[in-house]
This record gives C-alpha cells, structure tokens and sequence, in this order.
C-alpha cells in the first residue's frame, strides 16, 4: 500500500460528483455520486469493468467533461463549475494528462512536443527547450530530442507524453489506460516510470484494465456502475459508496 502519510495535503477531493450523457435510448448515468480523496503523493489505479465510468471521471478531473452535480477540487482550488478558458488555463498549469493513445504532435520534434506547451503556459522559450531537454534526459529520451514522435516505438512515444504532462510542473498527474496501447513490456517499463516518479513525490492517477499494472500502485479505487465501491476517501458516506441513486 501507499505510504503516503495520512497528514499529507488533498490533492484532489470529489463530492457527490455526478455525469449523465445523453444517448438515443435512455440517458447513460455514466457517474452516480462520486466521493474521492487523494493526497498529495499517492499513485492510484482506478480499476472497474468496461463502461463503469473510469475514464469519465478522469476527464472530470482534467476539465476535460464537466459534471452535472458536485464539485472537483485540485490542488485546493474548485475547477467543476468554471469557464472553459479558465478550466483550460487551470490544467495548462496545475493537472498533467497522458492519454492511452499518446496525442503527440506529429508534426514537430520530441523535444518541441515538451517545450510547447510550457511556452503556451508562459515559459520563456529558451527556459522550456532547457527544460524539455531536462525532461527527456530523465526519461530516457535525451537521444531522441531532434526526432518526430513518428519514429519512436510506442513505448518511446509514451514516454515522451509523460515528459510533456510534467512540464508545467503539474500538482496531479493523470493517465488513462497509459498501457494500452503497449505490448506487455512496454506496458510494465510505463509502470516502472510512474512508479519512479511516485517516489520522486508526483500524485499520479491511472485508469488501467491491466491487474498487472494496478498491482504496482499504492492504492487500488474500484468503480462499479458509476460510483466507487472500495478505495474511496475514509471520511466520504457509507451510502455514498454503495451508489446514492436517486432517479
Ligand atoms: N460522450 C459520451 N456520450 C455518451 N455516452 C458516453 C460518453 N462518454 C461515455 N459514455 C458512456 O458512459 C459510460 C461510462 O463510460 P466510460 O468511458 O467512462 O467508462 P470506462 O469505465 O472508462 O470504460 P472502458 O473501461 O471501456 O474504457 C459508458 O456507458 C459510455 O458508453
């Protein structure tokens, strides 16, 4: 298990965090009242049957979908309920995203794919290229700089992704199913990265359908059906827990 201590800061707190997606034959209750804490430090798997509502939440947590109900904190600042510009801005600064399919920039180098993003947040251009150098140096990629995302095999181009969802210096770092798209190995060097950088103190939150990469989490959330059913925060309702239904 994680151990991060119980004192250690929430990162990221939901409450009652609802999401309903229209559908041609009956409205999909993708989420149904979600309680989560996590702390700062702690590397989670959010793990649960196809269709539960993983990467829903995830993308609530980005900013990525909004919530109907409820309210999503990170990093101590309430993000549901805001502008799209804000909530842009707000993960540009503050929130990390790798997603299963890499969504590199094909177009430009591995080392421009890091330094743009920290360019668009307002980092002085010449800073951002030292720090993608930095960055791809750490993650094994300080030979690749030059080269398009094209080129490198799947587990380079995951890796590159990660490099560019730390750049800002992010307080949550989310993955939705970062092994996906990996054969076995490259899915278990993946996990070995997150890991190493769960120890080096990142928060890290990952959706997974592999048993094999949540077991080297430190905390296992499972969802059922739109809500969590084991994992969540200690202080969130028993009720809550169980799904609070009340269509
Ligand atoms: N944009 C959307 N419009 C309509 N329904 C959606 C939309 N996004 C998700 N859903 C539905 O919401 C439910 C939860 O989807 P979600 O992708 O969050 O599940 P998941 O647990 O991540 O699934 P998987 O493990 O298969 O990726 C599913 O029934 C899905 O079909």
């Amino acid at each position: 298990m994680s151990a991060v201590a119980p004192t250690a800061p929430v990162v990221l707190r939901l409450r009652g965090v609802r999401r309903t997606f229209d559908a041609e034959l009956a409205p999909v209750r993708a989420l149904r009242g979600v309680n989560l804490e996590i702390r700062a430090g702690e590397f989670v798997a959010i793990i649960g049957p196809s269709g539960c509502g993983k990467s829903t939440l995830l993308n609530v947590v980005a900013g990525l979908e909004t919530a109907d109900e409820g309210t999503v904190e990170v990093a101590g600042e309430t993000i549901s309920g805001r502008d799209p510009d804000w909530t842009a801005r707000f993960r540009r600064h503050h929130i990390g995203v790798v997603f299963q399919f890499f969504n590199l920039i094909d177009g430009v180098s591995a080392m421009q794919n890091i330094a743009l993003p920290a360019a668009i947040a307002g980092m002085r251009r010449r800073d951002a290229e030292a720090r993608a150098r930095d960055l791809l140096d750490l993650l094994g990629l300080g030979d690749r700089a030059d080269q398009l995302p094209s080129v490198l095999s799947g587990g380079q181009r995951q890796r590159l992704a990660i490099a560019r969802a730390l750049v800002n210096e992010p307080a949550l770092l989310l993955a939705d199913e970062p092994t996906g798209a990996l054969d076995s190995d490259g899915g278990l060097e993946i996990l070995e990265l997150f890991r190493r950088l769960h120890m080096d103190g990142h928060t890290i939150v990952m959706v997974t359908h592999s048993a094999e990469v949540a077991a080297g989490a430190g905390r296992l959330v499972h969802m059922r059906d739109g809500v969590i059913i084991d994992g969540r925060a200690e202080d969130a309702g028993a009720s809550e827990a169980h799904g609070d239904d009340r269509e």
